[in-house]
């Protein structure tokens, strides 16, 4: 760059801070982005890319009006880019030479506050994690949108750390920028978040009061990492982030991510989508704060068992109140977002509208309180206290706002009449010149005798009298001064109608003004209700979780689990929440487990499709239901306090790492091995599968021989091995069960029974067949099935004599497909004809180019012809 100007000299020292986002560059009416950024940002927002300067000079850039540039920027957000937001910080009029930056504000996917980036549902976690000499990790979290606040420590286990990262809603990492590269490597590979840095973890003196419920130095750093970066990037009040708490790692059921995401916990496999879940069926709750939470509870179910056992009560209660029940969600319908509510209150970008609708929540409050009371009476002081803030703020907003205010701060029309008497007068004044007014056009109009003379007002000019061009010889000379000139009218002033102006608009400048000041200062007191409304919201929040586990465990018929202290499994009738919600209405078979002493582990054999995934998901989902406090699909259910569920079902998710499947499965099937205890669940599916036959077969006995001698956890193992049955006479707490499946007249019935014993066959070439695969393929997959069966697949391990499958058999296909063509066609064309067609069939059409394929049909024309 042969020079660059002052401009650009300020525009690369800013942008040499923030290397990491994009910088929105503020000039005039928009916000520009330069070099990289400006091409980046041009091909992710689809916005022209231009140009500053000239010929090799020439600086790629890109630029958003001001006014409309938050759309852009949620978008970048949307997709995990940061955002430095650089602002003019001093009035270009005055400003001697470049005009002064400052970069104001930092926009990240865990700092926004509002946008598309904010889920409705969805909490937005900026989580900050602090590694230790002695290995430990510690972990901070904050949702700035509800000013939520909590941390841990975690032991020497990354695998942990990754996992709770990765719980829904994170959507920024901070670390320290000397984190261990392949530590940060490894926990990107897993949860795909936007990372930060920050490396001051001093805690802010002003923030002190947040941590006064966190016992240990770490945790207190770990927090204080977090708050430094939000210091840094906000540069505005933080005073809504609630006091920190402290949460126990290991006071809720362990899942990893991949368990999570196979249980389709939050969000189904294919389609990402929520629909298709067991969120989608236990969410039944009606207001914002409620979803975010019920979310929150399926992402980390409890494992205390009087923590379930008083949301099991509650549950228990609203289900004998149907009415009560039913005008409590009618009620809570009408409650707004009070936690993000609450967070704009903080921050001050709350509006009168805003308040309003605060206000019509808080009028909810009694009603709600009182039903409440009728169904669960014993929790009215833990959900509502401090009642009497509810009607002070009632008031509060009562008394100063009108009922329905618009949702700009600064045009007026949000004061109560009689709020503040300054206003008042003012509003007088203004109501009394523009009624004087009214009656200056009356009398105009007798005085000139023009009856279509009025009285206008535009922001260019002020008040004006116009009268169309016929008539403005009617007016006295001398009286009026001409101001503008329309096509068919002249606007005239006179000394009165300015002075009245002039009264008039100072009135109203002074009402805008005033009114704003009123409203900031209203916003201000409603700051003091701040803890109250975030306590009111949490309770707010519990009630509709749990009103809506009453909804669903009625309408689909649940029962209350029971929690064994022998560690037993006893369900009659289970189903599984989502499938029996998919097919056809009475089409679900109901199933049992049991899994007691002598039947700790289960070996499932059957059919493909027969339901053993669905039977394995269905005792995990049962588990985690009852362990939110919800009621559960069966005729009654009996089970332990599982402390993790560990599950391998499927695969294929983890090509990103660049592992094979089968290296994934057998990394997940250690993390179990090593992490289980004989509280845990294990779930795995068809493990081996994924390798030779011996190997494969060799692995899955080691891993149940391993499980049942030493880790000792209740395990369902679903397997093709026939073989394998063969263990339950060695090992004691080993169980067969299998998928039962009939045969009538050729075809194969699925039952999607499970019985005790093992099954006879696979049908794997039966739902081969339904998938339509060509005819040769399973009909000769039935005839090598029958030699395997008869003890004659030696012959078929030599590799040498015969072809690999594939090859041996798509020339076989090729031939015969041939022969076929030949024979229809002999059978019925001329001599010719059969030629040509021949030499069509033959023909490499999709090889061939344009010309090619001209010369060749001009070829088979003369033929024919
Ligand atoms: N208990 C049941 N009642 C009715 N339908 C069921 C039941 N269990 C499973 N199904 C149906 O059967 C389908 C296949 O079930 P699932 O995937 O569990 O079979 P699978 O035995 O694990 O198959 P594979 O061995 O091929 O993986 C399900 O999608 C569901 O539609």
């Amino acid at each position: 760059m042969a020079q660059i100007t002052p401009m650009m000299k300020q525009y690369l020292e800013i942008k040499a801070q923030h290397q990491d986002a994009f910088l929105f560059f503020r000039l005039g009416d928009f916000y520009e982005l330069f070099f990289e950024d400006a091409k980046l940002a041009a091909q992710e927002l689809e916005i022209t890319l231009t140009g500053r300067g000239q010929g090799e000079d020439r600086i790629p850039m890109c630029g958003v009006p001001y006014h409309s540039a938050d759309q852009y920027m949620s978008r970048l957000i949307e997709k995990g880019y940061k955002i430095a937001l650089c602002e003019q910080v001093e009035d270009p009029k005055e400003a001697k030479g470049v005009v002064k930056r400052e970069v104001v504000k930092m926009l990240t996917p865990g700092t926004m506050m509002n946008g598309n980036v904010i889920k409705e549902k969805e909490n937005n976690y900026l989580v900050a994690l602090t590694a230790f000499e002695d290995q430990s990790f510690g972990l901070a979290r904050t949702d700035l949108t509800t000013g939520e606040c909590a941390a841990t420590l975690i032991g020497d286990a990354l695998e942990d750390v990754i996992h709770d990262i990765a719980s829904s809603g994170t959507k920024e990492l901070v670390v320290a920028s000397d984190l261990d590269e392949t530590t940060l490597k490894r926990i990107i590979e897993k949860c795909p978040v936007t990372v930060s840095y920050e490396d001051k973890v001093e805690l802010d003196q002003d923030y002190m009061n947040l941590c006064e419920d966190l016992q240990s130095e770490k945790l207190k750093m770990s927090f204080a990492r977090l708050l430094q970066y939000l210091i840094r990037t906000q540069k505005r009040s933080l005073n809504h982030l609630q006091r920190v708490t402290y949460y126990h790692f290991d006071s809720f059921m362990k899942m990893d991510t991949h368990t999570k995401r196979n249980l389709e916990l939050t969000e189904s496999l294919r389609e990402k989508k929520k629909a298709g879940s067991l969120l989608a069926i236990v969410d039944q709750t009606v207001t914002s704060m409620g979803g975010r939470l019920v979310k929150n509870w399926l992402e980390r179910p409890l494992i205390d068992q009087s923590g379930i056992e008083e949301r099991l009560k509650i549950v228990t209660s609203f289900l004998e109140f149907y009415f009560e029940r039913e005008e409590l969600r009618d009620e809570l319908r009408h409650v707004y977002d009070l936690e993000r509510l609450a967070g704009r209150i903080a921050y001050g970008s709350v509006n009168a509208r805003e308040l309003v609708q605060l206000k019509r929540s808080l009028e909810k409050i009694p009603l709600i309180k009182e039903l409440v009371g009728k169904m669960v009476p014993s929790l009215l002081s833990k959900w509502f206290h401090e009642e009497d803030q509810v009607f002070e703020l009632i008031e509060l907003l009562d008394r100063s706002l009108v009922e329905d205010p618009p949702i700009s701060v600064t045009e007026g029309g949000m004061i109560r009449p009689g709020y503040h008497e300054e206003l008042d007068t003012y509003r007088d004044a203004s109501k009394n010149g523009k009624q004087w007014i009214a009656e200056l056009e009356q009398k105009e109009r007798q005085e000139t005798g023009i009856r279509t003379l009025k009285i206008g007002f535009n922001k260019v000019f002020g008040y004006y009298i116009e009268v169309t061009r016929a008539n403005t010889h009617l007016l006295h000379e001398g009286r009026y001064e001409r101001k503008q000139t329309l096509t068919n009218a002249e606007r005239y002033i006179t000394p009165e109608l300015k002075e009245k102006e002039a009264l008039i608009l100072e009135a109203e400048e002074k009402m805008e003004q005033l009114e704003y000041d009123l409203f900031v200062s209203v916003r201000e007191e409603a700051k003091q209700f701040l803890p109250f409304i975030q306590t009111l919201a949490h309770s707010i929040s519990e009630i509709d979780v749990l009103a809506g586990f009453a909804t669903v465990s009625e309408q689909r018929h649940y029962v209350k689990p029971t929690f064994s202290k022998k560690r037993d499994i006893a369900i009659v009738d289970g189903r599984h929440p989502v499938v029996e919600t998919v097919i056809e209405k009475g089409q679900y078979v109901a199933n049992d487990v049991h899994m007691t002493k002598g039947r700790e582990m289960l070996l499932i054999t059957g059919p493909n499709m027969a339901g053993k995934s669905t039977y394995m998901r269905q005792l995990a989902l049962l588990a985690v239901m009852a362990q939110i406090g919800c009621y559960v699909p069966a005729t009654s259910c009996e089970l332990p306090i599982f402390d993790q569920v560990f599950t391998r079902i499927g695969a294929a998710d983890d090509l990103a790492s660049g592992q094979s499947t089968f290296m994934v499965e057998m990394l997940e099937t250690r993390y179990a091995l090593t992490k289980a205890t004989q509280n845990s669940l294990i779930l795995l599916d068809e493990i081996g599968r994924g390798t030779s036959t011996y190997d494969g077969m060799a692995l899955a006995q080691a891993i149940i021989e391993y499980i049942h001698d030493t880790v000792r956890a209740k395990t369902l193992f679903s397997t093709h091995y026939h073989e394998l049955t063969q263990l339950d006479k060695e090992l004691a707490d080993l169980q067969n069960v299998h998928v039962s499946a009939v045969e009538e007249n050729g075809t194969v019935v699925f039952l999607h029974k499970v019985i005790d014993g093992q099954a006879d066959r696979s049908y794997g070439i039966y739902v081969a067949e339904l998938a339509e695969l060509p005819s040769q393929v399973t009909e000769r997959a039935e005839t090598l099935l029958k030699q395997f069966e008869e003890g004659t697949q030696a012959q078929w391990t030599n590799q040498a004599q015969h072809p690999p499958f594939s090859e041996q058999q798509l020339t076989l296909f090729a031939a015969e497909e041939e022969a076929k063509v030949e024979k229809s066609v002999s059978d019925t064309l001329t001599g010719q004809e059969e030629k040509v067609l021949k030499k069509l069939v033959k023909k490499d059409v999709l090889h061939m180019t344009p010309i090619e394929a001209i010369q060749f049909i001009n070829e088979l024309q003369r033929l024919l012809k």
